[in-house]
């Protein structure tokens, strides 16, 4: 068995494959390995086959031999798609992929430990303030300081304690402290387990960005501050989009929330930059528990609306968005709603569609300025469109097929693909629901 496997082999490699026999999906393999990425009927590779009957160790054995999780078949399923929707658990944690399209949304990782007890520990925050391995993310007007590598991946600058000593010393600098860096779970056996990580801070100056720039430990020939943060933030690493959430929401709030909304007050930042606090002693602010001396987070419910047809969903535009571009309805959730009923009025609001049940699907903060998107997967029971044209310019039903054809289209920006429909990018959580839609939807 050499050179191009016949097509009775890769049908008898598909086959051990989905019945779960390592010991033939492994001889054949060594035998003949480019089986591995051969498919069968609609794209499905041995890995897919695989997911689909939980065969866990046949699934490992595949992966060692160098498997793509990332493949999909002609319905844009990943091996992580099939088993998440048979419900085999143990088999999607490994085909897991921590870098865009599954899991965990852009925006959402959390590659800090956020040490809340720290914040009121003035001493131990000065120090730190001072250590050397101390990391400093500096902000220009909300755009932080970044650098793109060799490979043209973009990252937040880290600066040390020497480059921003004087922007510390001037009083009151707008700082933040985001927490210490997780300890990595293969911890070498000689690392001290009580040694503490680096701590991580973010500093805000108004100083010409020019001057800014010269503080860069790259080169300030590399750097930049991100000119449209709506598109510039979205090609971060997804661990430094998890650390930059945090650090441009509370720094967007300190920008906003110099006076106390109770009597017109200066406040003072406390707490590592986690409250602002009324100057005036004998303000009703600083009695009791309130909410306005703490940063602000306004949830916003996301839809995605199927309809009863199991076939086709709803995605509405705005006029702000690029040509062709649709994408799930969304909006504030209100005080005393619950997600549930603001999700069916939002979408009522907006498109006149009436929504039966919801439900909840994953969530991602969305640090523009201080958003956290709830993304919710709801099902049509009036399907009649009358648009709301203050909010959307038009809303439609998609079918399913024209939604998958533009997803594999949507790369890491928008871009016309064949079906005319443009969708949000990955890393939007309105990417991930209709992901996540067309994943547990029919042929699987
Ligand atoms: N990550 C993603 O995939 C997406 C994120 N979004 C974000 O969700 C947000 C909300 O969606 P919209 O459709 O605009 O909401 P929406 O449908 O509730 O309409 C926005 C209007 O609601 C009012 N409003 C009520 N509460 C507000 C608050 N706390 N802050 C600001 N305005 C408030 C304002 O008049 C505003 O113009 C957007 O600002 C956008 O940043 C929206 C869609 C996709
Ligand atoms: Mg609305
Ligand atoms: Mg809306
Ligand atoms: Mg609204
Ligand atoms: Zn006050």
């Amino acid at each position: 068995m050499s050179g191009v496997p016949e097509e009775e082999v890769v049908a008898k490699f598909l086959d051990a494959s989905s019945r779960g026999d390592q010991a033939q999906v492994t001889s054949l393999l060594s035998a003949v390995p480019s089986l591995l990425e051969r498919t069968g009927p609609r794209g499905w590779t041995a890995l897919m086959l695989a997911a689909r009957s939980g065969h866990a160790g046949v699934v490992q054995t595949l992966l060692r031999h160098g498997s793509d999780k990332s493949r999909v078949n002609s319905s844009g399923q990943s091996a992580s798609d099939v088993a998440a929707f048979w419900g085999h658990e143990h088999v999607s944690a490994f085909l897991g992929d921590r870098d865009g399209a599954g899991v965990e949304n852009y925006f959402g990782s959390e590659p800090l430990d956020r040490l809340s007890a720290k914040r009121s520990d003035a001493a131990w925050l000065e120090a730190k303030k001072k250590d050397p391995a101390s990391v400093f993310l500096l902000f220009s007007d909300l755009s932080p300081m970044l650098h793109r590598d060799q490979q043209g991946v973009q990252h937040l600058c880290r600066l040390g304690y020497e480059a921003v000593k004087d922007l510390l010393e001037k009083p009151e600098p707008v700082l933040v402290f985001l927490g210490v860096e997780k300890r990595r779970r293969s911890a070498t056996a000689t690392e001290n387990p009580s040694e503490e990580l680096p701590a991580w801070f973010a500093i805000s100056s108004n100083e010409d960005e020019a001057a800014l720039l010269g503080r860069c430990p790259y080169g300030e020939q590399k750097c930049s501050f991100a000119s449209t943060p709506h598109r510039d933030l979205l090609h971060l690493t997804h661990e430094d989009a998890g650390v930059l959430a945090p650090a441009r929401a509370l720094l967007a709030w300190h920008q906003r929330y110099a006076f106390c909304s109770t009597c017109g007050s200066a406040t003072v930042s406390e707490e590592g930059g986690h409250k602002r606090s009324c100057r005036k002693q004998q303000c009703p602010s600083n009695k009791g528990v309130h909410n306005t001396c703490y940063p602000r987070t306004d949830p916003v419910v996301i839809m995605l609306v199927v309809h009863p047809d199991g076939n086709q969903c709803l995605l509405g535009r705005k006029s702000v968005f690029p040509a062709g571009m649709f994408s799930c309805l969304a909006g504030f959730i209100e005080p005393g709603e619950t997600l549930e009923a603001a999700a069916r009025r939002e979408v009522c609001e907006e498109s006149g569609v009436l929504v039966g049940a919801v439900r909840y699907v994953s969530c991602q903060p969305w640090p523009m300025p201080s958003q956290l998107m709830i993304g919710c997967l709801c099902i049509a029971v009036a399907t009649d469109i009358v648009v709301d044209r203050s909010e959307i310019e038009e809303a439609r039903w998609f079918p399913r097929q024209q939604v998958m054809e533009a997803l594999l289209g949507a790369g890491s920006r928008p871009g016309p693909v064949q079906s005319g429909l443009v969708l949000p990018p990955k890393q939007t959580i309105a990417h991930q629901l209709l992901r996540h839609w067309i994943s547990t939807a029919a042929n699987l």
